[in-house]
């Protein structure tokens, strides 16, 4: 007789094992964000338009003024299209929201006796991240929970070198977070079951979905997204076509909002780089993620896409 599973209960096993429904869990009143660029910044919107406190942190406090500007034109944006006909609603909304924001330079402060989570955002490089999670590892206290949002990184590698690899996870948003719906959530092998409905829960509450998925290459979008993207700079530096033309035919004909190459402006160049060159080191036999010298020249030139104003396309200063 096969004892081998029915497939309908192989798929149920396998969607229970990867469910990522938020069940009863500690919830999260305060956090801290560490970095205030793109991702940083809109972390810090969208928890604190959804009533959470948020410390937002990073290097200078022109950083963090450029952030506070930032997040109060998306804030506004965001309250003009869920209250629409009624001014004082959208101010009282925008008003309420950027007061929950608090901004801080000093790193080791920032994560005080009643922060529930913290959610790192800084440069895509393994080593700055490490030292910062060894650092904050020492001073926060023992029940706060430590995420990452890398886009491409190992959460196992950063959870190393801290002592608190039951409270720690990844939480990968998109960009532009204050308008993608997605968050991943990265379980790693010693993450808990508390830590991980935590994580889950605080997802639902600032109203995102929830996908869960175990520390492998670039999680679900990334895996997918990475290769897409490195063939269409492949196109391009073949000249097989043009950058506008692979936008547009991925644009009219695959119903993308965005074609590729838009897409790693917006995203940042120097965002690219640090994910394909990683890549390549993880893949060093795929002739898809070696270093891309177009990608090199553009970034050692400044030319890091929209938020720069010049990338492959040019735009309006921001
Ligand atoms: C080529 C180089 C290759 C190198 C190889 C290596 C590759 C490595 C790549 C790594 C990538 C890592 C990325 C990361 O880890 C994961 C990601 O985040 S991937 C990116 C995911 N994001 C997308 O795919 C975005 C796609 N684009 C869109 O969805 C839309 O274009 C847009 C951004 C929403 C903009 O929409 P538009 O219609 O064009 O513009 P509008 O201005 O009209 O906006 C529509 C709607 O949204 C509201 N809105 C937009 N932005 C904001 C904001 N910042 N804040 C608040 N609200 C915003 C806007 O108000 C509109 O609302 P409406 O008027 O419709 O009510
Ligand atoms: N850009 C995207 O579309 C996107 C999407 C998802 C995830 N990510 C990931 O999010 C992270 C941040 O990306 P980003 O696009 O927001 O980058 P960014 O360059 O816009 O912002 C990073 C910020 O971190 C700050 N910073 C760097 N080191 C710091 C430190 N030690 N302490 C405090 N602040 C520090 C920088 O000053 C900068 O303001 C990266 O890991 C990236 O891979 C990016």
């Amino acid at each position: 007789m096969s004892m081998s599973l029915p497939r309908s209960l192989l798929f149920y096993g396998i969607r229970r094992a990867f469910s990522c429904t938020a069940r009863a869990s500690a919830p999260v009143h305060n956090l801290t964000v560490i970095g205030s660029g793109l991702m940083g910044a809109g972390i810090a919107q969208v928890s604190a338009q959804t009533g959470h406190n948020v410390t937002l942190v990073d290097m200078t406090n022109e950083l963090l003024q450029r952030a506070e500007q930032r997040i109060k034109g998306s804030v506004e944006r965001v309250a003009k299209k869920q209250f629409k006909e009624d001014p004082k609603a959208q101010s009282d909304f925008a008003s309420q929201t950027l007061s929950r924001i608090k901004y801080m330079v000093d790193v080791e402060k920032s994560v005080g006796s009643d922060c529930d989570l913290l959610i790192e955002a800084i440069i895509e490089n393994m080593k700055i991240k490490q030292n910062l999670f060894s650092k904050l590892d020492k001073v926060a206290p023992s029940s706060t929970i430590f995420t990452s949002n890398t886009s491409s990184l190992s959460i196992t590698e950063m959870a190393s070198v801290t002592g608190r690899a039951d409270r720690f996870g990844g939480l990968h948003f998109f960009n532009p977070v204050a308008v993608m719906k997605l968050v991943e959530v990265v379980r790693i092998a010693g993450t808990s079951d508390a830590t991980f409905d935590t994580l889950t829960s605080y997802v639902t509450a600032v109203k995102k979905t929830p996908v869960c998925c175990k520390d492998t290459p670039g999680f679900i979008v990334n895996r997918l997204l990475v290769p897409y993207l490195a063939e269409a700079m492949r196109l391009l530096e073949r000249g097989d076509a043009s950058a506008r033309d692979i936008d547009t035919a991925m644009k009219l004909g695959a119903g993308y909002p965005m074609g590729p190459i838009e897409l790693a402006d917006y995203v940042g160049l120097d965002v690219n780089k640090f994910v394909l060159d990683g890549w390549h080191k993880k893949f060093p036999d795929n002739p898809l993620f070696a270093p891309s010298e177009t990608l090199n020249k553009l970034v050692d030139e400044g030319k890091l896409g929209v938020k720069t104003g010049e990338g492959f396309y040019k735009y309006d200063k921001k």
